[in-house]
């Protein structure tokens, strides 16, 4: 069978929207075609049938009823496709031949705008990335909300602020993604962000003038960013493409600097749990602070965890207006009462912007405003926010007066705006109400006229109103009535009258439902206007949620007020771990001190395994968090010299993922710890060099904490199982010694959790296995090798050192020109200890030099290699 119009017209259609599932309809359906159909079947569980054969083929196909397609597109949407909807744009019963279709809008992962499907607390963000030599220019907007904001930064850095931002969707321009393909990759596939490689456009500043209506780019300070006002225009352009030019929600485009935040990589963003990318926050640092009571306000308190500040004045701001809650518990409790009743202002201006809003959403608008009104009286001359009453009050009464409290899901029902509003709507809604009467008042006069007693007007969707007499009574029917129906026992009539009053009834219906809308949308396009007003008491809702929820985490769990300065030192008294605290059931958290300053900045950590190590750690970057965000800190006391950056290298969580060696994975990012750590960072580093062998990781690790001494100067916690380390303690002035202190009592070990000075001298390997329960006769087992192991190790040890023959410091001293050698000696896996310590034990250890100690390790590695 030849090509059937319909398809032709589907054929075109789908040519130009090749990169998108095309969602075309037909009637009260979506349907999908060939590939497409195979596709969304797969994918949302839908039957593939098949349309007429097309040239003998079947043309596979599948649909979804018009009435539900929001959530079967949200779904593919989620699932990273992109769907053009393509709607029937003539009335088919008018359409000369076949009816015209068009796709009116393009929904893709970082572009949706049915916020039903949308997680309320987290934003949806579009991000582009466009690349120069070694900086970049990275636009985000949240198209929900309007938030449009753009930056420039260093190239090596786009990683960490795009995993800030966690986009659901990425433009790269073409040439940008050439040069960073190999990174970015891997970093899309991991987060499970989807991308589109963009050209650049010619005419961004246009654009960006044209949308905003402005002449210069000054107002938004870009003018000569030249990198942010590309990213800016690819974005508006797609964003603007896909929505077929309607208006956005988007009022201003902010730049920002994100020296004023600090520096946060990506394996810190993980390591330290700030937040999760699930729905399901439990164990971050966003499930112990969030109390807001609106989503605005959990997706602000977000951004507030990610962006720690650096500048001490706005850091105090913050902490002051905190603090103000924390003080006076009347107000703290009154405004929560009523940011219960605010709903997402944010998104419902962009709602209204977009002209998707409905009846319940003005009424959401003007709850929200009432209770915002409330929260300005309570506040006073308190400054924390700065709300328009007088505007405000206006838009509440101009939904109080119009809107009917309880309307309609769809505003093409009826049923929307208030009496009084409109004269014309009144009469229809008389005529409309009264219609009843005049049929009562109908049903008497025709009885008397007639004597047909038993005579009713009745109504059906086929005949409208009809009047119907019993068999008995026919002989008494006037001329005047128009038999419509015959029944057993009775006939069905209509009369002239009847069709005249029910037309009006009708008419008077369709009549109310149009002019509803039209006044719906008169009085939507009223709040439209205050856009910038709303958009602001969104804005000031949301800080105040924030500040409230952080001076009721503090007060709940017994916070204290940080003190900071610009100085290098940070001293934090019987300090917590903000989530390990109140993930402990039967046990009590114990609190730690810790002290930096210029002249002792570099702990090494030594104790058990599980004796709270990274805990100790962790809750030192996260009280700096914590304090920069304008927090209070899980602490007794804590001054804190600002810090830039906090960098982590913890744990292997990442390398399954990448496919690196676990060992390549934690030197690259020791590498860009080294490289980027300025005087004013914070390092944390744990078991580093584990992931190789241990006289290589020695070797690494003294190294590295040397290097910091040296160089870097940040203050730095390094957790080791080398007890070697700690020797360092004794050749540099800042190196200090830390062990979690543990009890021995018989055989097994208390944990303690207290932090004291001095190295530990041994691991307790054994005992964490018994704790996790390994059988006794392995347990047993294992102590007697290790006894054993460790008697012959000293002797071992005495002497090495008796000829200067350390296994780290002294031996690279004497090798130095040959480092290589040291890193060959690599898979000295522990089970092989025993056959190293036999082979050492046959050396005369006395008789050689450091360089030959070295060779005869590599001959030994070489021989367990090759067994
Ligand atoms: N200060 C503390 N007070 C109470 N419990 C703690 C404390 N620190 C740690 N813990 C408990 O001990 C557990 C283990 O702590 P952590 O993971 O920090 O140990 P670790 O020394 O880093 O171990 P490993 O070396 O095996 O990584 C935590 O999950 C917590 O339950």
């Amino acid at each position: 069978m030849a090509e059937t119009p319909l398809m032709k017209q589907y054929r075109q259609i789908k040519s130009e929207n090749k990169d998108n599932i095309l969602f075309f309809r037909l009637g009260d359906f979506y349907e999908m075609f060939f590939e497409d159909a195979v596709i969304v079947s797969k994918e949302l569980g839908l039957t593939l049938t098949s349309r007429n054969k097309e040239k003998g083929i079947d043309i596979p196909m599948a649909g979804v009823p018009f009435h539900s397609a929001a959530s079967y597109i949200s779904k593919l949407v989620n699932k990273g496709y992109k769907v053009a909807i393509c709607e029937q744009v003539e009335n088919p019963k008018q359409a000369k031949g076949i009816v015209k279709r068009e796709v009116v809008k393009i929904i893709t992962p970082g572009t949706v705008i049915d916020i039903d499907f949308l997680d309320e607390k987290n934003n949806n963000y579009l991000l582009s990335l466009i690349i120069k030599e070694n900086r970049a220019g990275i636009s985000y907007l949240d198209i929900t909300t309007g938030e449009f904001k753009t930056f420039e930064i260093e190239k090596t850095k786009v990683l960490n602020e795009v995993y800030k931002i966690s986009p659901k969707e990425i433009l790269i321009e073409e040439e940008s993604y050439k040069e960073i393909r190999d990174e970015i990759d891997k970093f899309l596939e991991i987060n499970d962000i989807n991308y589109t490689i963009i050209n650049k456009l010619k005419t961004s500043e246009e654009l960006i003038k044209e949308y905003f209506n402005i002449v210069s780019l000054e107002s938004f300070g870009i003018e000569d960013k030249l990198l942010s006002i590309d990213a800016s225009g690819i974005i508006l352009k797609y964003a603007l493409e896909l929505h077929k030019y309607n208006e956005l929600p988007i009022t201003k485009l902010s730049y920002e600097n994100r020296a004023e935040y600090m520096e946060l990589n990506v394996a810190t963003q993980k390591n330290l749990e700030l937040f999760s990318s699930e729905k399901n926050n439990i164990g971050t640092l966003v499930w112990v602070l969030d109390e807001c009571k609106t989503a605005m306000g959990s997706r602000l308190l977000k951004k507030f965890i990610k962006n720690p500040l650096t500048s001490i004045e706005k850091i105090k701001k913050r902490q002051n207006d905190v603090t103000f809650f924390i003080k006076d518990i009347i107000k703290r409790e009154e405004i929560k009462e009523n940011l219960k009743n605010i709903y997402d202002i944010e998104r419902l201006i962009g709602k209204i912007i977009l002209g998707t809003e409905n009846g319940r959403d003005l009424i959401a608008l003007k709850k929200s405003i009432k209770s915002s009104i409330e929260i300005a009286a309570i506040l006073n001359n308190d400054k924390i926010i700065k709300i328009d009453i007088k505007k405000l009050d206006y838009l509440y009464k101009l939904i109080d007066t119009t809107i009917t409290e309880e309307p309609p899901f769809s505003i093409r029902e009826g049923g929307i705006i208030k009496e009084n509003v409109n004269l014309e709507l009144d009469e229809l809604r008389k005529i409309s109400k009264n219609a009843k009467d005049i049929i009562i008042e109908i049903e008497a006069r025709e009885r008397e006229k007639t004597g047909i007693k038993t005579m009713k007007i009745k109504y059906n969707k086929i005949f409208g109103y009809f009047l119907e007499v019993t068999k008995s009574n026919i002989n008494l029917v006037p001329d005047t009535y128009i038999r419509k129906q015959t029944l057993t026992n009775a006939e069905r009539y209509i009369t002239e009258e009847l069709k005249e009053i029910e037309n009006k009834i009708i008419n008077a219906k369709d009549k109310i439902e149009n002019l509803e809308y039209e006044l719906f949308k008169e009085i939507s396009e009223k709040i439209r206007k205050e856009k910038n007003l709303l958009q602001q008491l969104a804005n000031d809702i949301s800080y105040l949620d924030v500040i409230i929820s952080l001076a009721s985490v503090a007060i709940k769990n017994d916070y204290i007020k940080p003190e900071l300065n610009t100085e290098y030192s940070i001293e934090i008294k019987e300090g917590r771990h903000p989530i390990v605290e109140k993930l402990l059931i039967d046990e009590d958290f114990i609190a730690n001190d810790v002290y930096f300053d210029r002249e002792k900045n570099l702990i090494i950590l030594t104790g058990p395994n599980m004796a709270g190590k990274s805990t100790y750690m962790k809750q030192v970057a996260l009280i700096l968090i914590l304090a920069q965000m304008g927090s209070y800190v899980p602490a007794d006391y804590a001054t804190i010299g600002i810090v830039d950056k906090i960098f982590t290298r913890i744990g292997a969580s990442d390398d399954l993922v990448s496919g690196q060696s676990t060992f390549m994975v934690e030197m690259s990012e020791v590498a860009n710890i080294m490289n980027n750590a300025t005087e004013n960072s914070f390092i944390i580093l744990d078991e580093v060099g584990r992931g190789t062998s241990t006289f290589d990781g020695i070797s690494i690790a003294t190294s590295i904490t040397e290097y910091i001494h040296n160089n870097v100067k940040a203050k730095t916690i390094f957790a080791t199982h080398y007890h070697e380390l700690t020797e360092l303690e004794n050749r540099y002035k800042t190196v200090i010694n830390y062990r979690i202190e543990v009890k021995e009592i018989d055989d097994s070990v208390i944990f303690l959790r207290k932090i004291v000075k001095g190295g530990a001298d041994k691991s307790y390997g054994i005992e964490v296995a018994r704790l996790a329960g390994l059988p006794n006769e392995i347990l047993e087992n294992s102590r007697k090798i290790l006894k054993n192991l460790e008697e012959k190790r000293a002797l071992i040890e005495k002497k090495i050192k008796g000829k200067q023959l350390a296994l780290f410091g002294g031996v690279e001293e004497e090798i130095e020109d040959e480092p290589e050698r040291i890193v060959e000696i690599k898979e000295v896996v522990p089970e092989n200890i025993i056959e190293i310590i036999k082979y050492i034990e046959t050396i005369d250890i006395n008789n050689i030099t450091p360089m030959q100690a070295i060779n005869y390790l590599n001959e030994i590695v070489l021989k367990l290699k090759n067994k």
